[in-house]
């Protein structure tokens, strides 16, 4: 039987449509209206499809954004700047700082620099040592957005092999904590490889829930894969010759083996987004 195709875009729709239920409800009760402020210094292609969709998703749900786009040689004394006066500011909730930074800029000095309680990616320190515990403040989108598709497919993480390929501080390692937390979307068995794992294949082959993200074009091969696996594909990786989007599985050919499997587009990344949303409307929460 072919693979169970996970849609993220229509699961990512009925979140948003919670989600704006949620804003509305918080408004009608505070007047406030959520507002995300969002950070693009330079012009690396990743972050620029994730502005072009996000202010469409705010607009969608109620929530209020503002982009602030900044030249690709601003120091990082002008963005710590920046950051420091939104930080400040009562009626700026959510602040995101688009990754990657250009070379003139420490990526963790700007991510420390962030209010945790407006850290809407949840890449603080503080926000990550609450994960760590057990005791989230916000969880991280991508994430989130990861374990939410297995709870709306129904996919058992209790007691199942989650295998997480890729070790990033943004999606391995955050992800491989949430699965093995306890609760729903968690207690999992979990096994995290990187590119210094030997031994690979054996180990994904063992994966009952096998998540992909390590940003490198067709890694996953039919071969490393036990038949009747869940797949989620993070790659979001540009196909040279086509200029396409693509994963970091071999989609075609895991549609034979695996169980259920995430598509790009449309399956991690619209799950992203609106896990943004709703960790603006927490931020917006916290700050009454
Ligand atoms: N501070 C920060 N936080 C991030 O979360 C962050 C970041 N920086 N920098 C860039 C990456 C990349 N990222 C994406 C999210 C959604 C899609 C997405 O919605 N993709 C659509 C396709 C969009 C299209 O059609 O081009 C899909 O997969 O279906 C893509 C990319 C978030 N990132």
């Amino acid at each position: 039987m072919p693979a169970k195709i996970i849609d993220g875009k229509a699961i990512a729709a009925d979140l948003r449509e919670k989600i704006a239920a949620d804003v509305a409800e918080f408004h009608a009760s505070t007047s406030v209206t959520p507002h995300l402020v969002a950070i693009l210094v330079g012009d690396d292609q990743a972050s620029a499809v994730y502005v072009r969709n996000k202010e469409a998703d705010c607009a969608k749900v109620g929530i209020k954004s503002t982009l602030h786009r900044l030249p690709a040689e601003t120091t990082q004394a002008d963005l710590l700047e920046l950051i420091q006066s939104l930080n400040h500011y009562p009626d700026v909730h959510g602040i995101l700082c688009q990754l990657p930074l250009p070379a003139q800029i420490d990526e963790q000095t700007i991510l420390d620099s962030i209010d945790p309680s407006k850290d809407v990616d949840a890449f603080h320190p503080e926000n990550v040592g609450r994960i760590a515990q057990g005791r989230p403040r916000f969880l991280p989108c991508t994430p989130h957005g990861c374990q939410h598709l297995l709870i709306a497919s129904g996919i058992e993480t209790k007691g199942a092999h989650a295998v997480v390929l890729g070790r990033s501080e943004i999606v391995g390692k955050p992800l491989a904590m949430m699965l093995m937390q306890r609760g729903a979307g968690g207690d999992a068995t979990v096994t995290i490889c990187h590119s210094r794992t030997k031994g690979l294949s054996e180990i994904t082959r063992q994966a009952d829930i096998l998540i992909a993200a390590i940003g490198k074009t067709k890694f996953v091969t039919a071969d490393m894969v036990k038949p009747g696996a869940a797949v989620i594909d993070v790659g979001i990786n540009r196909d040279e010759s086509t200029g396409k989007l693509v994963g970091d599985v071999d989609y075609e050919a895991l549609l034979d083996v695996a169980s259920a499997i995430t598509p790009v587009p449309g399956g991690v990344g619209p799950m992203t987004r609106a896990m943004l949303l709703r960790n603006t409307l927490t931020a917006a929460k916290l700050s009454r």
